[in-house]
């Protein structure tokens, strides 16, 4: 009898291992590992499922072993790769290693859902198959299906004769379509028209929109234009046409972009491909970090590197940040790659993400291009893999388990012995440092494409007399600018760093201002709701016109928001078309694309936005850029505020003159001394870097030493306090003299969701009981006399508040 070794979804301490199941005979060879399985967990019958970790002839226990339950799964889920790199990732995050495994679950097997058993297309005629369907086109597989069953499923599939399909119960319906079809042809349908009565102008129309698509049928209802439904269901009447269900495929690339081929490269650019291929050829897995200024080509680099991993037969993995996975970015990907590519982003449905994880697993897709947890996609043998923009913190995962996409591909291209590159025009310091010492390879990209030459940028000191003078957030210089570059027939940027209406409400004669009751921050003005909103819990409470603390009328707006900078662009500039690109303007499903798409065919003169426009985008016609606030990111309490300021500055700028036409920057500030605006302004990379590892190594911080951030929270103020203290005293134990213990302190929102924050961080160099004790901490919070409180272990986290 063999025995499966399964990690149980109960997420505590005491059961992050594996236990140990019979697997009862008549399920020996449907248990496979990277399954998950039911079983029996604990004293009482509490049934849990499972991940299948291993299988094993023996068992090391003496007594008598529960059985598996029943299989969920009947084909593996995770692969063996999969379920290595979950304990890994466990450990490095020092989260349990259930969480793991189900954070690489593709989303659509983490909800409910049905199976369905459907045969392989050449095999429908198949008699096993029949009889296994009972002459049906699919079958449902529930828990009550007998083992025999399972087994002759699982034999079936095996020899590929049939396959499982994961369909979401809520979505289950939405694959299904209503689609017009008609059985007449050309001839017939001729008749029918000339039949018509002269006023039927409705039928008329459907009966030319039949001939013209004749071939095409049958056609999703929606898809048929200008044609009512009851036209449709009089035509159906009349023996016109049929309605028909369909299945509809969900594929995420709508459009099919025009096919590309390889351009010819620049000299750093060849290099680059050269190095890359190197390693590829070699099975070598070097890391590169290419360090090209903005428009340098970069993206014509990652293709030709995909292509000659393809060539070799791997396949490849692309991670770009979310808010890079614009339609630009994919088209570029798949005009060069075609059906080869698969796209994960979270704007998918359940459905899409499953089929395009299917394709992934199956080998149809080679190509995947996603955003950070397309880290975990399903790849086989994987050549090459790529992360663009590697600084931004979005790689970074907020929640359990805390994973840096950078950190899993390293990994993973050790597993498969694979090269990484890493770039980006403002590479995290963390990387370049490394690429100091020698660890990862530096390449340099220093020209723009074609000898255009790096836009030419002034810096606006808004502290002037003549700055401070306009009305509004626009200086004259600006204003000017802007003016000339529609004039000439160019586009502008402007980037605010900022959300809402105005960020908050303050009143100029007592200064009270509008905070939220649960978690302490400023509330934002919603203009859509005409409310005052929090950002973190969601509480909301109408706009007060008297102060509730002193009752002056002088209670208003402070601060600038994206709505209010257009007010103002229409003001200065009525002929310009502005489009605006928020978190507001795209919490719609798809907007984001669309707003891109309407500034890339020159629909608006100036695209107005957030930090999400200053990344990734290529547009030849835009020639101006203009940041109306760059100092609202030196502000953050953070000490990344610099590094994230130079970054924010420096891409943005970048997006200017990037074809045949001169880039010209404008950037407002009232820090024009500073070194990181002063170094963005001549996208002086290198000179940031230098002045940057300076300030770290004075004041002790990343790459110089390592941190890590453990915050515990409470309902009760004193009770996480108290705990603070029990956290610091027991890390103490644990550390050398050199390490650096800062708190407890509570944390910048110290209230949020009605509970109290407070954190200690570790700064060190090499403190080699610190992941245990960590560890042990992480086990002493299960106690009972510890229940109400949270634990969270932070290692190098990306943003301090
Ligand atoms: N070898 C080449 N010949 C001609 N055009 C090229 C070549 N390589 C790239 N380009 C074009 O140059 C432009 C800039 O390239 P790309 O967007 O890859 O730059 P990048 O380095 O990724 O910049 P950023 O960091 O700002 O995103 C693109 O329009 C691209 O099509
Ligand atoms: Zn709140
Ligand atoms: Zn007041």
């Amino acid at each position: 009898m063999s025995v499966a070794e399964v990690v149980v979804d109960v997420p505590t301490m005491q059961t992050n291992r594996p236990f140990e199941y019979a697997i009862p005979n008549s399920l020996e060879d449907v248990v496979v590992p990277g399954m998950r399985v039911e079983v029996f967990f604990g004293r009482g019958k509490r049934k849990v499922q499972g991940f299948v970790m291993k299988i094993n002839e023996t068992s090391s226990f003496s007594g008598k072993l529960k059985p598996i339950n029943r299989v969920i799964d009947l084909r593996p889920v995770l692969t063996p790769e999969m379920l290595k790199l979950s304990s890994w990732l466990a450990d490095e995050t020092y989260s349990f290693e259930i969480s793991c495994l189900q954070t690489m679950l593709p989303s659509v097997m983490r909800a409910k859902y049905k199976q369905f058993i459907e045969p392989v297309e050449e095999f429908v005629d198949d008699q096993e198959v029949i009889s296994l369907l009972d002459g049906n086109p699919s079958l449902e597989i529930t828990p009550q299906m007998s083992d025999e069953k399972l087994q002759l499923i699982n034999h079936l599939r095996r020899q590929n004769k049939i396959k499982i399909e994961y369909v979401v119960e809520n979505q289950a319906r939405q694959l299904k379509r209503q689609a017009i079809t008609t059985e007449l042809n050309t001839i017939q349908l001729h008749e029918q028209k000339n039949n018509l009565r002269s006023n039927a102008k409705a039928q008329f129309k459907l009966i030319n929109f039949l001939i013209d698509n004749l071939d095409k049928l049958p056609i999703e209802m929606g898809e048929v234009e200008g044609i009512s439904r009851a036209t449709i269901k009089t035509a159906e009447k009349n023996g016109l046409l049929k309605i028909v269900e369909v299945t509809k495929r969900r594929k995420p690339i709508e459009i099919t972009p025009e096919q590309t081929t390889k351009l010819n490269l620049t000299e750093e650019q060849k290099s680059a491909v050269d190095q890359i291929n190197d390693s590829i050829d070699n099975s070598k897995s070097d890391t590169f970090l290419i360090e090209g200024v903005t428009g340098s080509g970069k993206t014509e680099v990652y293709l030709q590197s995909i292509e000659r991993a393809l060539k070799q037969g791997h396949s490849a993995l692309m991670l770009v940040p979310e808010i890079s996975l614009t339609p630009q970015m994919v088209n570029r990907v798949t005009g060069r790659f075609g059906d080869k590519v698969a796209v994960l982003h979270s704007g998918l449905s359940n459905g899409e993400r499953y089929d395009e994880w299917t394709r992934i697993e199956n080998g149809e897709a080679q190509v995947v291009v996603g955003a950070r947890s397309a880290v975990f996609a399903p790849l086989k043998d994987i050549g090459l893999i790529i992360i663009d923009e590697e600084h931004e913190a979005s790689y970074k995962q907020d929640d359990n388990p805390r994973y840096h996409a950078r950190n899993v591909a390293l990994w993973r291209a050790k597993q498969h012995k694979c090269p990484v590159v890493l770039g980006s025009a403002t590479p995290s310091l963390e990387s370049r440092a490394r690429a100091q010492k020698g660890v990862y390879h530096l390449i340099y990209m220093k020209k723009r494409v074609n000898e255009h030459p790096l836009p030419h940028v002034q810096i606006i000191d808004m502290r002037d007399a003549e700055n401070s003078a306009v009305k509004g957030d626009i200086s004259p210089l600006l204003q000017d600018n802007l003016y000339r570059a529609i004039k000439r027939g160019e586009q502008a940027i402007v980037l605010l760093n900022r959300r809402g209406y105005s960020s908050f409400m303050m009143c100029r004669e007592c200064g009270f201002t509008l905070k939220c009751p649960n978690c302490d921050v400023s509330l934002t003005y919603h203009k859509d709701l005409a409310k005052m909103k929090c950002h973190y819990c969601g509480h909301d409470e109408p706009v007060p016109s008297i102060c509730p603390n002193c009752k002056s009328k002088k209670i208003g707006f402070y601060g600038t928001g994206t709505q209010n900078i257009e007010h103002q662009l229409n003001e200065i500039l009525p002929q310009a078309r502005v489009l605006r690109m928020d978190v507001d303007t795209t919490h719609k499903k798809g907007s984001h694309a669309k707003i891109i798409k309407a500034f890339g065919d020159h629909k608006a003169d100036i695209l107005l936005g957030t930090q999400m426009i200053a990344k990734g985008l290529d547009f030849p016609n835009v020639t101006l850029v203009g940041v109306i606030n760059a100092d609202t990111t030196l502000s953050i309490a953070d000490y990344r505020a610099s590094e994230r300021t130079f970054q924010l500055l420096t891409q943005v700028s970048g997006r200017a003159g990037r074809a045949d036409k001169e880039g010209h920057v404008i950037i407002q500030t009232f820090n024009p001394d500073h070194y990181a605006i002063k170094d963005a302004s001549k996208q002086d990379y290198e000179n940031f870097y230098k002045q940057e590892m300076y300030l770290r190594h004075q004041s002790n911080y990343t790459p110089y030493y390592f941190t890590t951030l453990i915050s515990v929270a409470h309902k009760d103020e004193g009770q996480a306090l108290k705990q603070g203290y029990w956290l610091k005293r027991q890390l103490q134990e644990a550390l050398s003299d050199h390490a650096i213990l800062l708190g407890p302190t509570p944390t910048m929102i110290s209230r949020k969701q009605n509970k109290y924050y407070y954190q200690v961080i570790v700064k060190y160099k090499h403190e080699p009981k610190l992941h245990q004790k960590l560890l042990d901490i992480l086990n002493d919070t299960q106690a009972d006399t510890k229940k109400g409180f949270t634990i969270a272990i932070d290692n190098e986290p990306q943003h301090i508040d």
